[in-house]
């Protein structure tokens, strides 16, 4: 859906009535578009109190910034004007510029994707800038901060550097092969830099994914009926999400309650008790809870410590302490949702378990977009240090290169390329 390349202009704050409403126009014609409200165009990047007119009317008094392309956000001449945040006072001025030739109403994202197509930003900044705008917590803003502040952009950019010295020395050596040469091994050195490069770009890979930051840290509470599964949801979203009762194979569906506590994004999901039972619809409610416990980030286990599913993911419960049970030794933490007892200890062994599957602050995290890329350039990357032939190696590492030009979206590193080559001096 290119759009065309007339100039746009948007309402670029949110709904009037506000304080201030910034509108802005971006594009060839910004300039003339200014005239059209009779201001003179101010010099550049300085603000000038100026009166926007047309059909003989004030519409506003209002801040007029001028910022000429190519330093603008957008890369091209781009206005601001910044009025009184009336809906009459946007609604004039929107409909005076919508009547002038060349100018047009901005579509969603548009000024982001002129920047992006006048080379301002790549594609990781501009998805920084889009999970900047939707961010709701603050670590989700720090990770949104560092990728649209350029962050993976330059990771890239040094493993795409890495990656034109390897191929650099390859071509080098098939240069200077003889005919038959070509399948000679390739140098231990060259292939141990490739494998390095590999496991750097496995490391990445590992690390936790971003959408974790939006989502939540799935917690999934399990254990057998009645083990009071529903009544520790509820103490710890401090709602009634689910129902309790003294029945067991009371919660059938899978509960989910999204909870941030100090910052951490968690999503509490509650589960059918798990055992043999012969009423179907118990039955179906049994394998959603199975299946739950399968995705699960962590499992709040409030069974039998034996019979666990996965100790490696699970913090193990001892319910209704308050009734007095001798508390087994494998447990982590004996609580009663009844009486609070336990209840501080939990969260806090919840939290610091779920910070350890978040992204790092100040690292750079992927996305699923970033993750299928890597992944390719890191199958292409190991794929080169195995081959034996220079020529397949070569292509394989061609291959890496593009894939890593994804991550940034930027095109042009065939050029880079020629750049590159043209400085190495292969008679040296
Ligand atoms: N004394 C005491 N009773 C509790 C506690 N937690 C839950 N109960 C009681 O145990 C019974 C079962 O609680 P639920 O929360 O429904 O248990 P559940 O594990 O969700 O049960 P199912 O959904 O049927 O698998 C209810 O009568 C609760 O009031 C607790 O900490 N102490
Ligand atoms: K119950
Ligand atoms: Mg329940």
């Amino acid at each position: 859906m290119k759009a065309d390349a007339r100039t746009i202009f948007a309402l670029s704050t949110g709904a009037p009535p506000a304080a201030i409403a910034v509108v802005r126009i971006s594009g060839p014609d910004a300039d003339r578009a200014l005239a059209s409200l009779a201001v003179a165009p101010p010099p550049p990047r300085t603000a000038r109190l100026a009166v926007l007119r047309g059909d003989g009317e004030v519409f506003d008094r209002a801040l007029v910034l001028r910022f000429p392309g190519p330093n603008s956000v957008t890369g091209e001449d781009l206005v601001e004007l910044h009025l009184h945040g009336g809906r009459a006072v946007v609604a004039a001025v929107l409909a005076a510029l919508a009547r002038q030739d060349g100018l047009r109403p901005a579509e969603a994202g548009e000024f982001t994707r002129r920047a992006f197509e006048n080379g301002r930003l790549d594609l990781a900044e501009a998805e920084g800038l889009a999970d900047l705008l939707a961010a709701e917590t603050q670590s989700q803003r720090r990770a949104a901060q560092a990728l649209a502040g350029g962050a993976l952009s330059r990771q890239v950019e040094t493993w795409q550097h890495l990656l034109l010295g390897l191929a650099a020395r390859l071509e080098a050596l098939l240069d200077f092969s003889d005919e038959g040469d070509v399948g000679d091994d390739l140098p231990e050195r060259w292939r141990g830099e490739l494998e390095a490069l590999n496991r750097q770009l496995l490391q990445f890979l590992a690390r936790p994914p971003v959408e974790r930051l939006r989502d939540g840290v799935r917690v999934v509470i399990a254990g057998p009926p009645n083990a009071g599964k529903s009544t520790l949801l509820n103490a710890l979203v401090g709602r009634e999400a689910a129902i309790i009762s003294n029945i067991p194979g009371t919660t059938r569906d899978v509960i989910e309650a999204p909870l941030a506590i100090g910052g951490t994004p968690l999503v509490l999901i509650d589960t059918a008790g798990l055992r043999d039972s012969d009423d179907a619809i118990e039955r179906i409610g049994i394998d959603r809870a199975r299946g739950s416990v399968e995705a699960a980030d962590l499992i709040l286990w409030l069974g039998a410590p034996e019979d666990c599913p996965d100790r490696s993911r699970a913090i193990v419960v001892h319910p209704k302490a308050d009734e007095g049970a001798a508390t087994d030794q494998r447990t982590d933490v004996a609580v009663s949702a009844t009486t609070g007892q336990g209840l501080a200890e939990l969260t806090d062994l919840l939290v610091a378990r779920a910070r350890a599957l978040l992204p790092a602050e100040g690292e750079v995290a992927l996305n699923a977009r970033h993750r299928e890329a890597l992944n390719s350039v890191s199958l292409h990357v190991a794929e080169a240090a195995a081959a034996l032939d220079p020529l397949i190696a070569a292509e394989e590492l061609r291959q890496a290169r593009l894939a890593l030009d994804a991550v940034t979206g930027r095109a042009g590193v065939e050029d880079m390329l020629d750049a590159l080559f043209g400085r190495f001096c292969i008679g040296k």
